[in-house]
């Protein structure tokens, strides 16, 4: 699965574009690995389309652990990235080494993921990384830090996409295997893009980048309410709410379940018989 991490490098230099989409269990970690996924982020945005939070800062790391165990077991193929939930690695190295390393033992997954690339995060990084952990790096729109910086997007003036660039850099030098962007001009996405020799994975990051993530509620139209640079793929809710009401009409009027079978053509073998 190391060469999984190698293979993105190779990807970026042959122009393959990566594709990545989040999952938070079993369940959808399958279907989407089935589905030749080349990367399942463990996203703490599960907090929000999965657990109902507002926002990403309430999960917890034995909440985030209990959702990428789940995934690791229903994949084969894809990479499997875990966002380090809010505050469980930004006060100290060891802090950082101690929750990853966690997320490592308790779960199949091989990688991390954590926001932010200013000087003493870039250090974290290196630390890890020398601890035997890969790391993936995130900047742009860094929800984490949305009591600071809303849900705009980010790097818009030319201060601001320097400072950016400035952090993708450090993350690339401390040992990162890939960075996310999100919510920044494309225009700067792909300046960074040339500049990096590690692949980006954009989410409202433009055309540019290496590679692409999405939330996959919102791919599946199970969001109630998505970012303006989301795509909704197929209406999953809709198609739910649909089978839902015609099982609850069936029910209340004694369509289903169907009356018993004859002897003779009981003949299918249930689940678990
Ligand atoms: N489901 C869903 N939830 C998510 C994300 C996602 O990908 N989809 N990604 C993370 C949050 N990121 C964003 C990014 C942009 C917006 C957004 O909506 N921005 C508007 C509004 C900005 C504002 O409120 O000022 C804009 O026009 O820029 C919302 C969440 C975590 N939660
Ligand atoms: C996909 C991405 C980058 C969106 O913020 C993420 O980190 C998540 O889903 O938690
Ligand atoms: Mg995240």
């Amino acid at each position: 699965m190391a060469l999984r991490i190698q293979q993105l490098q190779q990807w970026k230099q042959q122009g393959r574009p990566i594709a990545a989409l989040t999952a938070w269990d079993w369940l959808w970690a399958r279907l989407l690995d089935r589905a030749g996924v080349d990367l399942l982020l463990v996203g703490d945005s599960l907090a929000m389309v999965a657990l109902g939070h507002k926002t990403t800062l309430p999960l917890t790391l034995d909440q985030m652990i209990h959702h990428a165990a789940a995934v690791a077991r229903g994949v084969e193929s894809a990479l499997v990235v875990v966002d380090l939930p809010f505050l469980t690695y930004q006060a100290s190295e060891a802090e950082a080494i101690a929750s990853a390393g966690r997320i490592l033992k308790e779960t199949e997954a091989q990688a991390v993921k954590l926001e932010g690339g200013y000087p003493e995060m870039a250090a974290t990084v290196a630390r890890l990384v020398r601890s035997g952990i890969p790391v993936m790096g995130h900047v742009g729109l860094t929800p984490q830090s949305v009591n600071q910086l809303g849900y705009r997007q980010q790097g818009r003036s030319p201060a601001e996409g320097d400072r950016i660039l400035a952090e993708a850099l450090a993350l690339e030098a401390a040992g990162a295997f890939a960075i996310v962007l999100e919510h920044v001009p494309a225009t700067l996405a792909e300046r960074i893009t040339r500049q990096l020799t590690i692949p980006t994975i954009g989410i409202g990051a433009g055309n540019a980048c290496d590679g692409q993530v999405l939330v996959t509620a919102d791919l599946l139209g199970l969001s109630d309410q998505t970012p303006p640079f989301a795509k909704t793929y197929a209406d999953l809710g809709a198609a739910v709410i649909a089978a839902a009401e015609t099982y609850c009409q069936e029910v209340r009027s004694g369509q289903f379940p169907p009356p018993p079978l004859s002897a003779a053509a009981q003949t299918h073998q249930s689940i678990g018989s």
